[in-house]
């Protein structure tokens, strides 16, 4: 039985991993939940798995959830996070809050020696080295969930790393895949929103649309598994059906394959190094399908990815002033105060500005996240 403390109940991974755990109630068991203000939807998660400890946003929202709970402790904000992620009794941190506040608990599960299954990526291209560094020092299992990562990862099980020629990291295209640049003017929330193939968040959709999702996924991987840039390729591949491939130095190449499915990747993080069955899920039917497409991607047409590897290859507080710039100005664009095309304009001003710190401890990276939201705010209001 693996007890687990799941951040972001709510969200879309969130509530995919509790229906996996649902499934398996003799392998897995919630000690807590961690959300953000969404007290209807997690009312229902706390009568159903009963955790001995729930973590809200806010004071307001604790109010809110006071009069609903018996026997269950509440918790607020970071120090809540934190103490839900070090519990004596946990095994198992899953990580699927949004964005940057992710960081501290996930250096702090790592420090208390759980187990991290990790779909916050924001957390891993902010301050991968802080993350990555906590891992060798503490010798726990840094498990991916995002698909791509997860497929890597299974492609890589029995595998000797060394051997690894590059990594081939698949993109949709998004939401506007179909258009160009010309066409992306005046694009709309609601269209923006419309993933082709997978249901998932607004933050991350967005990011899928504008191509910042597979650069987050590029420094993502290059954390993950330890490679250097030139190794890690995209392509586009229009129908998420190969979710990533590995290519060795014997030119043979694996790949992952399977329905737009997050249950897939959750599981395996959860189940790991073990495969459990996946109920009520279909089987891929490749005959169905009957093709694949891929292209080569257009860094031209897609400028989020291009400064999203910069950034990465340049290093130390570049990606983290990525990664606070598009989150400010993704929240801006949902809240209809920037134009789609406006997300990249805002982060390459950011980029630009920014004086890179080699690497920059936690305090650092915190004030430059707190730093770059301000500039990205500033230079959209005025
Ligand atoms: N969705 C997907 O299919 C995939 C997602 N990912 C990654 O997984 C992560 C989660 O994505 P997704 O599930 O789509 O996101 P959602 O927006 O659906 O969910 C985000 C979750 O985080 C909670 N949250 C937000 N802010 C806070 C806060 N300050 N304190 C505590 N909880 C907070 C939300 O709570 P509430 O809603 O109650 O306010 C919600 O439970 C992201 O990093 C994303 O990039 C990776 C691969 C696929
Ligand atoms: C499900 C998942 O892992 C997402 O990150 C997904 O990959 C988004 O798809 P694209 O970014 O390829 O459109
Ligand atoms: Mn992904």
């Amino acid at each position: 039985m693996k007890t687990i403390t799941l951040l972001g109940a709510t969200g879309s991974i969130g509530q995919q991993t509790l229906a996996v755990i649902r499934a398996h109630p003799d392998q897995f068991v919630i000690h807590a939940l961690a959300f953000g203000r969404n007290v209807e939807l997690a009312r229902q998660f706390i009568y159903e798995f009963q955790p001995e400890k729930v973590v809200v946003q806010d004071k307001e929202t604790k109010q809110k959830l006071t009069a609903w709970v018996s026997g269950t402790k509440i918790l607020v904000g970071l120090p809540g996070l934190i103490e839900v992620c070090t519990d004596e009794a946990v095994d198992l941190v899953v990580n699927a809050i949004i964005g940057r506040i992710g960081l501290e608990p996930t250096l702090q599960a790592i420090k208390a020696n759980k187990t991290l299954a990790i779909a916050n990526k924001e957390t891993l291209v902010t301050a991968g080295h802080l993350v990555m560094d906590a891992v060798a020092k503490h010798q726990v299992n840094l498990l991916p969930v995002d698909s791509e990562h997860s497929a890597i990862f299974q492609c890589l099980q029995g595998e000797n790393e060394q051997t690894v020629k590059k990594l081939i990291i698949t993109a949709s295209g998004g939401s506007f895949r179909a258009r160009t640049r010309a066409q992306l003017a005046d694009v709309s929330i609601e269209d923006a929103l419309q993933h082709p193939n997978w249901s998932m968040g607004a933050k991350i959709t967005i990011d899928s649309a504008s191509m910042m999702n597979k650069g987050l996924e590029v420094i993502e991987a290059h954390w993950l598994f330890g490679l250097d840039y030139d190794k890690i390729d995209v392509i586009l591949h229009k129908e998420s059906v190969i979710h990533s491939m590995v290519e060795f130095q014997d030119r043979s190449v694996i790949a992952q394959l399977g329905n737009a499915d997050m249950r897939i990747p959750i599981q395996y993080a959860l189940s790991y190094p073990t495969r459990i069955p996946l109920n009520d899920a279909d089987s891929l039917d490749l005959v169905s399908l009957s093709q694949l497409n891929f292209e080569k991607m257009d860094l031209e047409r897609f400028p989020c990815l291009a400064m999203a590897i910069e950034a990465g290859k340049s290093g130390g507080s570049l990606p983290t002033v990525l990664n606070a710039a598009n989150e400010q100005a993704v929240a801006m664009f949902l809240n209809n105060e920037l134009s789609f095309l406006g997300i990249e304009d805002v982060i390459e001003y950011a980029l630009a500005r920014h004086v890179k710190i080699t690497n920059p401890d936690l305090e650092t990276i915190l004030a430059i996240d707190e730093e770059t939201r301000l500039i990205v705010r500033d230079q959209i209001k005025r």
